[in-house]
């Protein structure tokens, strides 16, 4: 059977003892052995099975679903319907045997194939006994997905080691077959998972094994709570990026979860990073945001249980055991090395720094020997296969080099020792050697401190285990790869003297002592259980989902719609699409959806709608995408308008103060020069700085520098407004927001129209700056007592640099048409609540004092729910509505293309209620 080798066959009978303790007694079911006498040992190793003790008569603990590739015990057949369970090994496994503070259930693979259904009861029954549930994975699926996807790809990408060549896969192992392997294995982790899940139950899933169960559990049901940790390093984005193509699709569906976790601060800003670098998503102090959902990122540093390891060194056995390492290590002193025998554990690196150290120190030769205990793991592996022969040649080659008749300077077992001859030899340890090259965290560095309260012997860590950043400033940190270095370390180590070792131990055993795994898991948990309700809070200010049935409804109804479009990532293909090369120049250009030209030209040509593209795009950009189509044109946030039939004509105020241009524009040269990938565009309104297409973290770091330099310098003392994006500065004359244009494009369409009836529907939708959203607002009806909406400041004395030939749209003798059409929207109470989404029908009465048209009618009648303001891609927003990427935009100008039937009105002549089915009250999160 393929799967873990690393205990399973060497577990002595002290560790047996431990599990005839820890499984308690079902005779049947369980073959164990064991001593007595291992009480310690027992109460450790039962940690995790005490929860269901716990239960009785404390009903108050929360349930957590652990859910890890391997189940905390291996499963041994013993006969059609017997098992023996024993327990497994690895740093997941001891940690969270630690945790004792909720009602745990741990779900996973038993490392072992059951094929038949008389087997598969038996095992699930003597498991269940000790609160483990076993998924079951057949032998192809855990050789594609286990030693495969896991630990031939995920393992060493994620350990810096590389990804093997694909075709030293075989043809039936390529890395898609291994990933389809891996999809299905963890929707099968999925399934049992939703099939024990019980409301308000917490699920925290572990390690790269699953970084698909998040989506999968989300999707099968939004409202559980899901936490990830990772227990290995996460890479720099650089080395994530070359998972070939699958690599999106693994981080999405990590973020699927509440929350992320990871060892170190490194690991979890590298993983942001990878999602901001690779998906383009936001990432934030708190974590990553994707269109208003936030996904927690933080580091949990993993411990140990201590206590355990301190009160094993005090029972007799471990005592005895100590006092047989000493006789037989006398004279001479113990350096030790305890790992999995794996590549990321550097074992050939380390013995040959020992050889280097034997090499150059004669009178250490035969006063100091190494004790490495290499414990055989994932051994269908093929690397793992090749690692074990390559470490017994060198071991071979070194102790024949230096070894004598009576003693050989490397001890090298192939075995795993139990708990007790591990903390022995660990207390009786003068040097401990873990020179990783490379380590999630390195629980092995933690034991080691737990058991030296008395000999307070020396760490060598690598500076590449997670547990440098925590026993950094007690261990002596070395770069495993530099064998030079590595070797004057073991010497610097063999002669430091007592008062400096006994510094470096106390700093590190306070850390041990307080930093435990019980701690850990209590504060994932809590810290888990926070971020769902700040979740539902920040929820409840997310806008809802705009109600395309509902707005395509009051589409038909009405007889004069206006339709406000912006254009950059609203009717642009959303940039997801573009891949993730989505800094390349042909994208450069914004380009008009595809899907959209044809319902487009529809609505453009329908006579009772108009449609406005409002975008921050220049003339060029706008006549290119849509000379074609009949509609209105305003390039530059609205300051120049066109009808595509007519000419362009300005609707900028006289005389704007342009003298800003000059300097800001020296600012943004010079910081274009220094910022690979980056551009700016100078409209005749504004300037912008664009770092869409730049190293986004760079970009941002950047902009941070250039906006000190305007302040400090050329606007300091314009009247200008500075709008930040996404990715981008823009400097404009103060006022010329999309917002304000609005009321002066609105009189000038009016008078061009000579509109008689009054505009009865508005559907406004754009991926706008906040600085713009005061469009959304523009057509809320305001209460008598609101403050008036900023207006263009009056021009000032200096003439318009900018296309003085433009005709300009007339303002009438008293003020813009805009501002007199402001003037009449006055509000109600009860329009305010409609604003608010409650449903309200046409009360002729309140429309009474708004503007005229020519006949003395009101040029706008959305009567309380006919206007649909949407956000695209936005998490919070002035609009009423949001839509998720312009892809939503082309089914909903599909639809109002259509032409359909209108629905029917209601008794009194208004229009029908919005559905609920429709989302219009819903906050749910897009
Ligand atoms: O289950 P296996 O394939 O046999 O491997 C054993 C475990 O190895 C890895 O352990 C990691 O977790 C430790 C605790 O957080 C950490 O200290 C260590 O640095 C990691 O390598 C692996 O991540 C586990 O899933 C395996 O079970
Ligand atoms: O013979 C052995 C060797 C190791 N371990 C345990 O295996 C774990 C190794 O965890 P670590 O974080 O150092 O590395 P991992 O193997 O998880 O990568 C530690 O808790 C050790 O006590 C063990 O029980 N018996």
């Amino acid at each position: 059977m393929p799967g873990n080798k690393y205990n399973c066959k060497s577990l002595h009978t002290q560790k047996q003892a431990e599990l005839s303790e820890f499984f308690l007694t079902d005779g049947e079911n369980l073959a164990l052995s064991g001593d007595e006498d291992c009480a310690e040992g027992v109460a450790a190793a039962r940690a995790f099975a005490d929860g269901c003790e716990w239960q009785e008569g404390q009903p108050s603990k929360q349930r957590l679903l652990v859910v890890a590739n391997r189940l905390p015990v291996s499963a041994v057949r013993k006969g059609e319907d017997s098992w023996q369970l024993e327990i497994s090994v690895g740093g997941l496994v001891s940690a969270l045997l630690g945790v004792k503070e909720f009602d745990a259930r741990w779900i996973g693979w038993a490392g072992v194939n059951v094929p038949d259904s008389v087997g598969q009861k038996a095992l699930t029954k003597a498991l269940a006994e000790k609160r483990c549930i076993p998924v079951f994975l057949d032998e192809e699926i855990v050789h594609q997905y286990y030693n495969g996807y896991c630990n031939n790809i995920l393992w060493p990408l994620f350990h810096y080691l590389g990804l093997p060549q694909e075709d030293r896969l075989a043809t039936t192992r390529s890395f898609q077959s291994q990933f389809d392997a891996y999809k299905k294995a963890n929707q099968m982790f999925a399934d049992v998972v939703n099939e024990h899940y019980e409301d308000g139950d917490v699920v925290w899933c572990h390690d790269y094994h699953l970084m698909f169960l998040p989506k999968c559990l989300k999707e099968h049901n939004s409202k559980m709570k899901v936490g990830w940790f990772l227990h290995t390093p996460f890479p720099s984005s650089e080395i994530h990026r070359t998972l070939p193509s699958l690599d999106q699709k693994l981080l999405r569906s990590v973020l699927a979860a509440d929350l992320v976790g990871f060892h170190t601060y490194d690991y979890a800003r590298h993983f942001v990073s990878a999602c901001t670098r690779i998906l383009g998503l936001e990432g934030t102090p708190e974590g990553v945001e994707d269109q208003g959902k936030l996904t927690r990122v933080a580091a949990f540093p993993i411990g140990i249980d201590s206590d355990r390891f301190i009160r094993a060194l005090e029972l007799p056995q471990v005592q005895e055991h100590m006092k047989e390492l000493k006789e037989r290590f006398a004279g001479r002193k113990v350096m030790l090395g305890v790992d999995r025998l794996d590549m990321i554990k550097g074992i050939p690196q380390k013995i040959l720094a020992f050889e280097k150290f034997l090499e150059e120190n004669l009178n250490w030769r035969d006063k100091v020997v190494l004790l490495q205990i290499a414990v055989p793991t994932r051994t269908d592996v093929p690397e793992y296969q090749k690692l074990t022969s390559q470490v017994h040649e060198i071991v071979g080659r070194i102790n024949g080099r230096f070894g004598t008749l009576t003693a050989v300077p490397i001890h090298h077992l192939d075995r795993s020792l139990d708990f007790h001859a591990l903390c022995a030899l660990y207390a009786v340890t003068d040097v401990s050697s873990c020179y990783i090259l490379r380590d999630g965290m390195n629980l092995v560095s933690y034991e080691f401190v737990a058991c030296q309260a008395s000999k307070k012997g020396v760490l060598i860590l690598s500076e590449f285990a997670g547990a440098a950043q925590s026993l950094g400033a007690g261990a002596i940190l070395v770069n495993p790869w530099n064998i030079t270095e590595v070797a004057a370390s073991i010497g610097y180590a063999l002669n430091m003297p007592a008062d400096e070792r006994e510094k470096r131990h106390h700093h590190n055993f306070m850390h041990v002592t307080t930093h435990t795994s019980q701690e850990w898991a209590a504060t994932f948990v809590s810290e888990l259980n926070d971020t769902i309700v700040e979740a539902q809070l920040r929820t409840r200010q997310v806008p809802p989902l705009l109600p395309i049935k509902g707005s395509v409804d009051r589409y038909f109804q009405s007889n004069n719609r206006l339709l406000i479009l912006g254009f950059n990532a609203t009717l642009t293909e959303p940039k997801d699409t573009l891949g993730r090369r989505g800094g390349q120049i042909r994208e450069m250009e914004l380009k008009l959806h595809p899907d959209l030209k044809e319902p487009l030209k529809k609505l453009c040509d329908d006579p009772k709608t108009t449609i406005v593209v409002l975008s921050g795009s220049g003339r060029s950009v706008l006549d290119n995408n849509f000379g074609d189509y009949n509609m209105w044109l305003a390039a530059e946030n609205g300051m120049f308008l066109r009808l595509t039939k007519g000419e362009w004509m300005t609707t900028m105020p006289e005389n704007l103060n342009m003298d800003w241009v000059e300097s800001v524009k020296h600012v943004f040269e010079y910081f274009t020069e220094r910022t690979p990938r980056s551009h700016f565009e100078v409209r005749e309104t504004s300037l912008v700085w664009n770092y869409k297409y730049a190293d986004i973290e760079f970009g941002r770091l950047q902009a941070r520098d250039l906006l000190q330099h305007l302040w400090t310098g050329p606007i300091s003392n314009a009247s200008v407004d500075v709008v930040q994006g996404g990715r981008s500065v823009e400097v404009r004359a103060v006022g010329l927001t999309k917002g304000a244009a609005i009321d002066r494009i609105l009189g000038e369409i009016v008078h061009n129209k000579g509109m008689k009836a009054p505009i009865d529907y508005v559907l406004c939708i754009g991926h706008f700056l906040p600085k713009d959203e005061d469009l959304y607002t523009f057509f809320e009806p305001e209460l008598p007592s609101d403050p008036p909406v900023p207006t263009i400041p009056r021009p000032t004395s200096v003439p318009t640099p900018v296309n003085p030939s433009l005709p300009k749209i007339s303002t009438g003798k008293s003020g813009s048409k805009g501002s007199r059409l402001k003037k009449q929207r006055s509000l109600s109470t009860l329009e305010k609540r409609a604003n608010i989404g409650i449903v309200n029908a046409w009360r002729p009465t309140l429309m009474r004092d708004r503007m005229s048209l020519h006949e003395g009618s009101s040029v706008l009648d959305l009567k309380g729910d006919n206007y649909f303001s949407c956000a695209v891609g936005r998490k919070r927003s002035s609009a009423r509505y949001l839509l998720k990427s312009s892809d939503d935009i082309v089914t909903l100008l599909k639809e109002l293309a259509e032409g359909r039937e209108p629905m029917p009105l209601d008794s009194e002549g208004g229009a029908m209620p919005l559905n609920s089915e429709s989302g219009e009250q819903s906050s749910e999160i897009i």
